[in-house]
């Protein structure tokens, strides 16, 4: 019998679910740890990889032949054996390679190569000592996999004794932030003496000494350098003369350091409390019960997710909150900070990769409980976890694109299960397949079916613009729309204005001979730009001049079609001089902290009319805003897409609940082409129960989920045919495995088929119970290395949420 690790590998073209057995060396048999990563050899040439350890066990059988573990990459885990865990079925669950669901739970620095440095904790080894074990030239920056097993040995074992820490840094740009400290070596009665052996119009130097003497605390040196008027010339001398020490000390970046506004909790009403009480009974008995929180908008959902993760924190527990994409919601953020200050730690795709890292670690050294984040969040590496909340839970950012190919909702489900706490799913219009688990009892529906201190919903009216545009008005403004606008400008109260750009985009097109500008490498149109004068392509990113005339028949009639926000913007202006208009989308948003800023700006009510995309839809809370504008409704309505009706209805509710949300009435505009479409009609009252009723109706005609589950390969290569023969392959290897009930729809061509120059195919599998596809599509996958060496891309995506 003899120990072995079991390490899953990082081989790109050579994945492997299944982890290979690596003999550990002599010297780092008590080092080692699940959740390290290490170097290995791999291969017949014996190459080196990186790979993580994800068991150690005993093995008998034939160990000779067993290749060593060559080093450790790190000197503590960096996954914990829950999260090693979770990615075993993570990667079963969505038909990824294991390695690439434990990358995915790490920051993108881990990812990435970095180096370590070494410190000593309080002086409990002396320099000497650490020299023996490593050269001091090397303490700055080191590799862990480029020390001698002895050496490895030897250092983790001084940090399990606390004598020495390490440091991590990254390298390139997304490095821990140092500052430089600054203590003193000199007491009171040197002084007299040092500035005796001092010149006399050495002034700086003797400022340093007077001050150094009489002050014992720790300062910066800026801060110093600051205070004395003195360079770091001044302050090197002294440090050179032995008066002071000098030592880098490591600062978090916070990225919401500005964030201080504290909140407190409110008096819930009777619905909101009956809601934390039965939540917090399932915290208190540890039951991995998932609630569906239905609550109309402006009812107090976020106030219930506070309380509830105040209760578990009162237990000695933490908890996870889910928001849609974070760098949208900057106002959630502000209010569970203002509640839990530095207890909060945030994850974003807003955050650089620097504080990404620092945020990580914080959790990791459980100096957060409470984590807010975007999707990815949800693999925080933090533990005892009390409750988990998803807000907004039908919003499709919680389902990743690539590979892996996971819902954020059932991660956070396992999760739930494995710390047996209660999982929060809040919503004003749930996904239909969450509302159908609460049909069924699989989740326990709580409601919130009034807003706070009884205001009413807001009045919506729906526009046809077929009329108005007969009646003469102009494509993007109604006469009602107008009026109304005007009437809130006359009383100083706020508008919000939506232009949907689902499945919409600004082309231009000749008039003369109907051409319209595609991308030469993807098959849509591009899109215009008058930000960078450019016409662009938001799939590959091509761009081009915007043509005078028209490439096809070089008739100068080539115009633009279409409404982008800018022109909206535009015309908003010249209709209404006097108004201050705030635009939000992507070309405004794209610095970082771009979004908080126009939202703090509309918040302080120094713009009178804020005009955006569907990022505006959800989760603002401005009590002046009493007009909502939805110029227009219908575009996703068009979409290939058997969600379309569902998107539709969600985003128009959401957005019309942000007017009216305090003491003043609110009003709501819809624009469209279909008045009579029931996702339009229903959202007028925000009858989510009737439009429930109703799609779930025609899924059931569709066979559509949540009646049936789906799941969609894709291939991709340069030649169509390639992509096509491919998944006539794949279909002919499933379908004899599936029953007579799995409905395959294809191999057909993407709806858009080609992007960035290759051509995509797909089957979607609909099916209710079948008990083979899973090992099925599991061998596809696997074989699909070969695939990748003739520049097939394979992907499988189960419960796919776009079909584009
Ligand atoms: N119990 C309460 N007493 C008084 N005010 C409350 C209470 N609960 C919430 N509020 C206030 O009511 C407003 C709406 O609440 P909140 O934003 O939590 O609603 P929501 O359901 O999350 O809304 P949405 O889904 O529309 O984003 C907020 O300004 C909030 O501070
Ligand atoms: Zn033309
Ligand atoms: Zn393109």
């Amino acid at each position: 019998m003899i120990q072995v690790a079991k390490v899953i590998v990082d081989v790109p073209t050579m994945q492997t679910n299944s982890p290979y057995s690596y003999l550990i060396p002599k010297q780092l048999e008590n080092e080692i740890q699940i959740g390290m990563r290490v170097v290995v050899p791999f291969g017949n040439g014996n190459r080196k990889v990186q790979g993580f350890v994800v068991k150690i066990e005993m093995e008998t059988i034939n160990t000779e032949k067993l290749k060593k573990i060559e080093s450790l990459m790190d000197l503590e885990p960096v996954l914990n054996t829950e999260l090693i865990q979770l990615s075993s079925w993570l990667a079963d669950t969505t038909f990824s390679f294991r390695v690439t669901c434990l990358l995915t739970m790490l920051p993108n620095v881990m990812r990435a190569k970095y180096s370590k440095q070494l410190k000593i904790v309080n002086d409990q080894i002396s320099k000497q000592q650490l020299a023996a074990i490593l050269p001091s030239t090397s303490w700055d920056n080191f590799e862990t996999d480029e020390l001698s097993t002895l050496q490895q040995s030897e250092l983790s074992n001084l940090r399990k004794q606390g004598k020495i820490e390490i440091v991590y840094r990254v390298k390139n740009q997304a490095q821990t932030k140092k500052i430089f400290q600054i203590e003193s070596r000199l007491s009171v009665d040197q002084e007299t003496k040092i500035l005796a052996s001092l010149r006399k119009n050495a002034i700086k130097l003797r400022q340093l000494v007077h001050y150094l003497a009489n002050h014992a605390t720790k300062i910066t040196q800026t801060s110093l350098e600051n205070k004395l008027n003195i360079t770091s010339a001044t302050i090197k001398i002294g440090e050179a003369k032995g008066w002071l020490i000098r030592q880098k000390v490591e600062q978090y970046r916070d990225p919401y350091k500005d964030v201080k506004k504290q909140t407190l909790p409110l008096t819930l009403n009777q619905d909101q409390q009956h809601a934390l009480d039965e939540i917090s009974q399932n915290i208190d008995k540890s039951q991995p019960q998932t609630f569906l929180l239905e609550g109309v908008t402006g009812s107090g959902k976020t106030e219930v997710y506070l309380q509830t993760i105040a209760y578990a924190l009162t237990k000695g527990k933490t908890a996870i909150m889910l928001v849609p994409e974070i760098a949208l919601t900057p106002l959630m953020v502000s209010r569970v900070k203002g509640r839990f200050s530095k207890k909060v730690a945030v994850l974003h795709s807003g955050l650089s990769d620097g504080e990404k890292f620092d945020e990580w670690r914080r959790i990791k050294r459980h100096e957060a409980q409470v984590v807010v984040g975007a999707r990815s969040a949800i693999f925080a590496p933090i533990e005892n976890v009390g409750v988990i909340i998803i807000d907004e839970e039908h919003e499709t950012s919680y389902k990743q694109d690539d590979s892996p190919r996971y819902h954020a909702r059932n991660v956070a489900q396992w999760r739930s299960e494995f710390y047996k706490c209660p999982l929060v799913l809040g919503s004003a219009t749930p996904s239909l397949e969450s509302r159908a688990r609460s049909e069924r009892n699989v989740y326990q529906l709580l409601r919130l079916p009034k807003r706070i201190n009884g205001h009413p919903l807001p009045k919506v009216k729906i526009v046809d613009m077929r009329e108005e545009l007969q009646a003469g008005a102009d494509q993007n403004f109604s006469q009602p729309l107008l009026e109304a606008i005007d009437s809130r400008l006359k009383i100083s109260q706020q508008s919000i204005l939506m232009l949907n750009r689902r499945g919409y985009s600004s082309f231009i097109m000749c008039r003369d001979c109907g051409f319209v500008l595609k991308c030469p490498n993807c098959d849509i149109s591009l899109t215009l730009h008058m930000d960078s004068h450019s016409m662009k392509c938001h799939y590959c990113g091509h761009e081009e001049p915007i043509p005078k005339q028209c490439p096809n028949c070089h008739s100068r009639k080539i115009r633009y079609y279409g409404t982008g926000t800018e022109k909206v913007e535009q015309e908003l202006q010249l209709k209404f001089p006097k108004a201050r208009i705030l635009r939000m989308d992507v070309d405004t948003t794209r610095r970082k902290g771009a979004h908080e800023k126009i939202l703090r700006q509309f918040g302080e009510q120094r713009a009178d009319i804020l005009l955006g995309t569907q990022m505006i839809a959800k989760g603002l809370d401005f009590p002046n805003v009493t007009l909502v504008g939805v110029l227009n409704a219908d575009t996703a309505l068009e979409l290939p897409d058997f969600r379309s009706s569902e998107r539709t209805f969600q985003l128009l509710t959401q957005v019309s609940g942000r007017a009216g949300r305090a003491d003043k009435l609110g009003e709501v505009f819809i624009q469209t082409f279909n008045p009579d479409h029931y996702a339009v009609q229903l959202a007028k009252t925000q009858n989510y129960e009737n439009f429930f009723r109703k799609e779930m109706y025609i899924r059931h005609q569709g066979k559509y989920p949540p009646y049936y589950y789906t799941l969609q390969i894709t291939a991709a290569h340069k030649e169509e045919k390639m992509a096509a023969k491919k998944m006539y392959a794949v279909l002919n290897e499933l379908q004899p495995k599936l029953s007579s009930q799995a409905i395959i729809l294809g191999p057909t061509p993407k709806p858009i088929a080609r992007v960035k120059n290759k051509y995509y195919y797909q089957i979607v599998i609909k099916y209710k119970n079948e008990p083979n596809l899973h090992a099925a599509v599991t061998k596809i996958l696997q074989e699909s290395q070969s695939d990748y060496r003739q520049g097939i891309q394979l992907s499988i995506d189960a419960e796919p949420q776009s079909f584009m």
